[in-house]
């Protein structure tokens, strides 16, 4: 477009659109509401308090019935979808993470629980072995590696239990080759074909994630954090994420994550151009902890909140997983 089309300075300011609420209203290209949101909770066994995590100042593990009471709140603030996320007992959790597919497990009890309260609120569950084995890989470990397609088998395992259980949106964020399809395939022979299936298919092996394995309870004792860069990608690759997508979506996926959010916004926009379909970003653990920390020190105000989703939609997600759901939310609805 050239410039004797569009007009220039003095004839054409762009700050006369700014000048007025109504009329930075009228031309905004993009928005935000409770609908884009899905909020990821912690959940703990037993009866107990809300359980603090350090590195997320703000977040608590909730349990059952905390978690009935915060999702009705989700759900009249008009979020459309809750992630579950457990913080299972180290005396459930074994090498080959088995709890996983135990149809009692405090997972799948969760899910009953919200269905059974609050049946029209859309449950997401993460399928992955890392909060039930005893080393913390999302699979099976065999000489040392995590080994595809044995995990993949239990990771069906995992879905069909949690479907069973009443779960809406299997998430599955193990990174493993090939179990979108295989997943699609048991729920389908299984009867659940209205289970929607929200791949996390361009996951990066991050350091943003630490502030979650804490919360999970599945950080190192040692001082080497986990090394999932066998399954996770490459932050160097962007190529490669566009693979992942075609492969999860010609398998059967009815949405693709991008994970994590803020430093790979470069990745939901190129997947959004390439593939138009659902897309959505996960705001992860660490950058809560960022903007959360820089909050409340003062350094940053919470106009941070809402700026940093925003970016989302503009980079083309439909929607966000993020830790500042809730309130975000209020925000919104407070104008
Ligand atoms: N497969 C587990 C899983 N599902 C979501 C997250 C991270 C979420 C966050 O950091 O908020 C992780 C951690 C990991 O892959 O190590
Ligand atoms: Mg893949």
């Amino acid at each position: 477009m050239s410039s004797s089309f569009l007009g220039a300075y003095p004839r054409t300011r762009l700050r006369r659109n700014r000048r007025d609420d109504w009329s930075r209203r009228l031309v905004a290209e993009n928005v935000l509401t409770a609908g884009d949101l899905i909020w990821p909770v912690f959940v703990q066994p037993g009866d107990g308090q809300r359980q603090p995590i350090a590195a997320m100042p703000g977040v608590e593990r909730l349990t059952i019935a905390q978690l009935i009471d915060a999702a009705g709140e989700a759900q009249a603030l008009g979020i459309p979808c809750i992630a579950l996320f457990p913080a299972t007992e180290p005396a459930l959790k074994t090498e080959d993470g088995r709890e996983a597919w135990n149809e009692g497990n405090l997972i799948c009890e969760s899910v009953r629980a919200l269905k059974r309260h609050l049946p029209d609120l859309g449950v997401l569950c993460d399928v992955a072995l890392d909060p039930y084995t005893t080393h913390g890989h999302d699979g099976i470990l065999v000489e040392g590696h995590v080994a595809n397609d044995v995990t993949v088998e239990a990771l069906v395992r995992q879905t069909l239990a949690q479907a069973r259980a009443g779960c809406d949106v299997i998430a599955p964020s193990d990174m493993m080759d090939g179990r979108i399809g295989a997943i699609r395939d048991a729920l389908d022979a299984a009867g659940f074909e209205h289970v929607r299936i929200m791949s996390y298919a361009a996951k990066y092996a991050s350091a943003f994630y630490g502030p979650f394995r804490e919360a999970i309870g599945s950080k190192r004792t040692s001082n080497r954090p986990l090394d999932k860069r066998g399954y996770q990608m490459d932050p160097a690759n962007s190529e490669e994420a566009l693979r992942e997508v075609a492969f999860d979506l010609e398998e059967g996926a009815d949405m693709i994550m991008v994970k994590p959010g803020l430093p790979y916004l470069d990745i939901i926009r190129r997947v959004k151009d390439r593939f138009h379909v659902p897309t959505y970003a996960y705001q992860v653990s660490g950058e809560y902890a960022m903007l959360r920390g820089a909050m409340d020190n003062g350094w940053l105000d919470e106009r941070v909140v809402l700026e940093s989703l925003m970016g989302f939609k503009r980079a083309g997600a439909d929607g966000v997983l993020t830790y500042f759901a809730i309130e975000a939310a209020k925000r919104l609805k407070a104008g």
